[in-house]
């Protein structure tokens, strides 16, 4: 179970996060939601699909992509939570490292901070220990080897699933020392954030050992490159890669699953849920 500001999410099999890139460069739907419209229509889309969250991005995290300004993230989330916050009775997440735009989008209905850089830039972590003390929203910590402009050009692992692993032991204790309630932390092993095909694919083999923290794990594999580049497939012909790969991860213990094809993996979730219910 899992509060987010007044909503509680018991993850009693795993959740949909619908991805809404609110960004010109995306790798997979760049510019497709820049209009405020669109996002709208996209966002009524997923909740309509069965989507428990939506994660807004105004910054590409995909490999190579440079930092945007705070001002620009701004413009491009905020009116865009906003409007859908008005509209859906769902769990907004903004997806950000920039602590301002945690207060902003906070502050017009982002309910969980989604951060790619585990609250590591400077102010982030005391504006979401903030946040969890006064509004009770809790933070996505995800690992990243490097920064997005840097972290495929030459990932390096001694062994990648123990390393994540005490990345994990240490973030946490962390944020809990800064003030942050044990059960306010959600972990992500981060696939494609500074790992090669071998490093993502024994992050999935061993995805349960991140599961030893008691603490609801996001995996996010939608049309990235782990899957394109094992299949042959380009971005746009992924989705037998994404039902695979998050049916894997969700059978071995993910209770949060970042997809971009909400009605498909919202059936993978209902045939679990079905197998989890049968003797
Ligand atoms: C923003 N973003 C892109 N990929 C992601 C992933 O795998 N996990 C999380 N938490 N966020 C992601």
């Amino acid at each position: 179970m899992m509060e987010f500001g007044n909503k509680t999410v018991v993850f009693d099999g795993p959740k949909v996060m619908g991805i809404l890139n609110v960004t010109p460069d995306s790798f997979s739907d760049g510019g497709k939601y820049k209009d405020v419209n669109k996002a709208i229509d996209q966002a009524a889309e997923m909740v309509k699909k069965g989507a428990t969250f939506v994660d807004i991005g105004g910054e590409s995290t995909r490999p190579g992509a440079t930092e945007v300004l705070v001002d620009e993230e701004l413009n491009r989330v905020i009116p865009v939570i906003e409007a859908i916050h008005a509209r859906f009775d769902t769990i907004i997440s903004i997806d950000t490292s920039k602590p301002q735009v945690m207060l902003e989008a906070t502050a017009v209905g982002a309910r969980l901070i989604n951060d790619v850089r585990a609250l590591r830039l400077d102010g982030a972590l005391d504006v979401a220990t903030k946040l969890a003390k006064e509004k009770n929203i809790p933070s996505c910590i995800m690992h990243m080897q490097g920064s997005p402009l840097t972290m495929q050009n030459n990932p390096k692992y001694d062994s990648v699933v123990d390393e994540v692993l005490a990345f994990f032991r240490e973030r946490i204790d962390t944020l809990v020392d800064a003030g942050f309630k044990y059960k306010q932390i959600m972990i992500d092993p981060g696939f494609g954030f500074g790992k090669n095909l071998e490093d993502n694919y024994q992050l999935l083999k061993h995805f349960l050992q991140f599961t030893e923290f008691d603490l609801p794990v996001l995996a996010g594999m939608s049309r990235k490159r782990m899957i394109g580049n094992l299949l042959n497939k380009d971005v746009e012909n992924r989705l037998t890669g994404d039902i695979s790969t998050h049916t894997i991860a969700a059978l071995y213990g993910a209770s949060v699953l970042r997809v971009h094809d909400v009605e498909a993996i919202v059936d993978v979730v209902k045939i679990i849920d079905k197998i989890n219910s049968v003797s």
